[in-house]
């Protein structure tokens, strides 16, 4: 299995992940029902976002927390979404990017889910 390296593998795994997405009874409705989310405008925003991260561009311009607030989720979300993230890494790629996007997908797990009053704020950000 092969690392992410290239605009392709970006998408591959963000396509990846939304299939999972769609599929799952916790998170489905959240996107679909409760946010109406249009995948023709979001999958891009999450390639471009993934990409400057993944890969150094920096084409991504958004605030990805403010669309983050109004959601109605609790950590159970956040695991889940964590959970379906890294299964998508796992089933495409290996290697020290796929552990990258693994613990950036953590990372910045912890600081929305911290953000929105779901976890205690800790002194070293961990
Ligand atoms: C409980 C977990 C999460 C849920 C249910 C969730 C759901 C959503 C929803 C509904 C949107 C709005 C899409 C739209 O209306 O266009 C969104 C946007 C976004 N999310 Fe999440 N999200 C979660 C966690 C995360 C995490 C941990 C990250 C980053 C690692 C992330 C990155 C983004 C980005 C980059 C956007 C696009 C913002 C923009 O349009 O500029 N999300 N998410």
């Amino acid at each position: 299995m092969s690392d992410i390296s290239t605009e392709a593998d970006v998408k591959t795994l963000v396509d990846s992940f939304y299939e999972r997405v769609q599929q799952d009874a916790l998170l489905a409705p959240i996107f679909l029902d409760f946010a109406h989310v249009d995948f023709s405008h979001h999958l891009p925003q999450l390639y471009d976002f993934w990409s400057g991260i993944l890969l150094g561009t920096n084409r991504y311009r958004g605030f990805p927390m403010r669309k983050h607030f109004p959601l109605p989720i609790s950590l159970a979300h956040f695991q889940q979404w964590l959970a379906l993230f890294t299964a998508a890494v796992d089933a495409h790629f290996a290697g020290p990017t796929a552990e990258l996007a693994k613990q950036q997908a953590v990372h910045i797990g912890r600081v929305f889910a911290t953000r929105l009053g779901l976890l205690q704020p800790t002194i070293d950000g961990a």
